[in-house]
């Protein structure tokens, strides 16, 4: 049997990913960068793929490498590694935090999880202000996030409502590596910036109390608080207190208002504001479980907001991601980067020893950069040694062809299936029309002898195009592609369907000498 070669990998990821410019990175640090996300004022967010992930679903991750006037000055940079390093302490429920970083990189990088999502300046600009619900989810959820961020001694210092991901579970606070200088914020972001800061001043706790009043009140009316105008006029109005709150909840309107004080020592602390939010859910649309009416035990506050996400906070799908196979021959070299790569949590220290990468783990303690090659998850592999080493693959990319496949015998419960090694030796082309089924299939070459496979009934299956209909497509207008199905939906298909080209994983724990069985198929498709 011949295994798929280990130098190709399949990964999740966006259906509408951007290619990379000529000039832009191939790999960041120990990752390689498959596309770009976007970039902003403070620099380039590419998708990238931990190769050292042991787990094929969680493999993508987004890297932003940071360019901003901020870091012209080599002076600013022990303060960079600071913040990302208190950054990285942050309770991550809320907040986008990193995963790595490397601030002594030219340019210096971060890695984060990847996060499907809208922001929430597009969500109200396409649909007006969120209902009474969803804002009191979104107010107390961003509370937590920048108390969050302020135990941990970080200002976030440029809320905005383009900083806020809205994610199925919840919102989330983007990354803050870099506390955007007031001057730059003055142009377009009056509207979020306390009278304090748009003068100059710095990030404070009780300026992101302000942009959190201004972002609520946003997200309420939808419309801009202190209203259109240039940031003079704009700037002007924040200072008289001179805000517009109609549309916004009721019960909200009093500590909107507070938060918007442009005295910042008048302006609450985020304690009494997640207090207030939770009083006023309470009272118009809870039955309270914590205390009596209007009165919030600190101590539940936490248990209280998650409450209040799971009964408010819907209808914010993310678009699902389309399998695609990343060569990695060629793109990932042994050359180790020579600073010190700063490894995030336990939960990276996992995946890095899972997945064999022990380089990060040498450079955190300080160990040589000689590390061992073989158990470096990042290195090339010896070609012939890693193909010997892998006897019994236990993911395959495979062609199941109907033609191929025989009728199941009377009387037998277990199917099994026909499947046959493939593999393609040319790039998949990317952004080139969506081709035939027939065209799609016939890029792959044999390779290996066919075998025969159990699918489980409740393998995970992920199809993003012609599962559920042969020459359908299944992108909906809003790019959601993947389908979750099962091990039975797939057989259903196999046994009706065209050719399919896919991604097996085999079961670790099967017992006996029967057919191996398949628990997991990822349909690969690229367009
Ligand atoms: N963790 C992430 N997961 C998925 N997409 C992300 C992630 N972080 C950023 N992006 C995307 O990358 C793009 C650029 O984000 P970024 O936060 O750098 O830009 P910005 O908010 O416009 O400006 P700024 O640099 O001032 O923060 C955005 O489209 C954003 O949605």
């Amino acid at each position: 049997m011949s295994p798929r070669s280990p130098r190709e990998i399949s990964v999740l990821v966006p259906p509408d990913l951007a290619p990379l410019y000529p000039d832009d990175p191939s790999r960041i640090g120990p990752y390689l960068v498959l596309g770009r996300l976007g970039s902003g004022a403070t620099g380039t967010v590419y998708a990238a793929v931990d190769t050292a992930s042991a787990t094929a679903g969680d493999r993508l991750i987004a890297v932003k490498v940071l360019r901003s006037p901020e870091l012209e000055s080599p002076d600013v940079y022990p303060a960079l590694a600071q913040r990302l390093r208190n950054l990285s302490a942050v309770d991550s429920q809320r907040v986008v935090t990193p995963l790595a970083f490397d601030a002594d990189a030219n340019p210096p990088w971060l890695s984060m999880p990847y996060l499907a999502g809208q922001r929430l300046s597009h969500y109200v600009t396409k649909r007006g202000g969120l209902g009474f619900g969803k804002v009191i989810a979104l107010a107390t959820a961003l509370a937590e996030g920048l108390s969050a961020l302020h135990a941990r001694g970080v200002a976030h210092g440029s809320l905005r409502p383009s900083e806020i991901l809205l994610e199925s579970h919840g919102p989330h606070i983007m990354e803050c590596a870099i506390a955007a200088d007031s001057e730059r914020l003055r142009g377009s972001g009056a509207t979020w910036l306390s009278p304090e800061r748009y003068r100059g001043g710095v990030a404070t706790t009780a300026a992101d109390v302000f942009a959190w009043g201004a972002v609520v009140a946003f997200a309420g009316t939808g419309r801009l608080p202190f209203g259109p105008g240039e940031p003079e006029e704009i700037a002007q109005r924040v200072a008289t207190g001179s805000f517009d709150l109609d549309g916004l909840p009721k019960g909200l309107r009093p500590v909107v208002s507070r938060a918007l004080d442009p005295n910042p020592d008048q302006r609450p602390s985020l304690r009494e504001v997640i207090g207030a939010v939770i009083a006023v859910w309470q009272t118009e649309a809870a039955q309270p479980e914590t205390g009596g009416e209007g009165e919030v035990p600190v101590s539940g506050n936490r248990e209280e907001i998650g409450r209040i996400l799971e009964r408010e906070w819907h209808a914010v799908e993310p678009p699902a991601r389309v399998p695609e196979v990343i060569r990695l021959e060629g793109r990932m070299s042994n050359r180790r980067p020579t600073r010190t790569l700063f490894l995030v949590g336990a939960a990276s220290m996992a995946a890095v020893l899972i997945g064999g990468g022990v380089w990060g783990i040498s450079q955190m303690v300080g160990g040589s950069a000689e590390a061992d090659p073989v158990a470096d998850g990042i290195a090339e592999e010896p070609e012939d040694e890693a193909a010997d080493e892998e006897e019994e693959p236990n993911t395959l990319v495979v062609r199941f062809d109907p033609s191929e496949q025989e009728e199941p015998e009377a009387g037998v419960e277990e199917r099994t299936w026909v499947y046959t090694p493939v593999t393609r030796d040319d790039d998949i082309p990317r952004n080139q029309g969506i081709p035939s089924h027939e065209a799609w299939s016939e890029q792959w070459d044999e390779d290996g002898e066919a075998g025969e496979a159990v699918i489980r009934p409740d393998a995970d299956v992920k199809c993003a195009r012609f599962c559920a209909a042969p020459e359908h497509v299944f992108l909906d207008e809003e790019a959601r592609g993947t389908w979750d199905l099962t091990g039975n939906d797939f057989m259903d298909y196999l046994t009706w369907g065209p050719v399919m080209i896919v991604e097996i994983t085999f079961a670790e724990d099967q017992e006996g000498d029967g057919p191996r069985e398949v628990v997991e198929v990822v349909e690969l498709f690229s367009d």
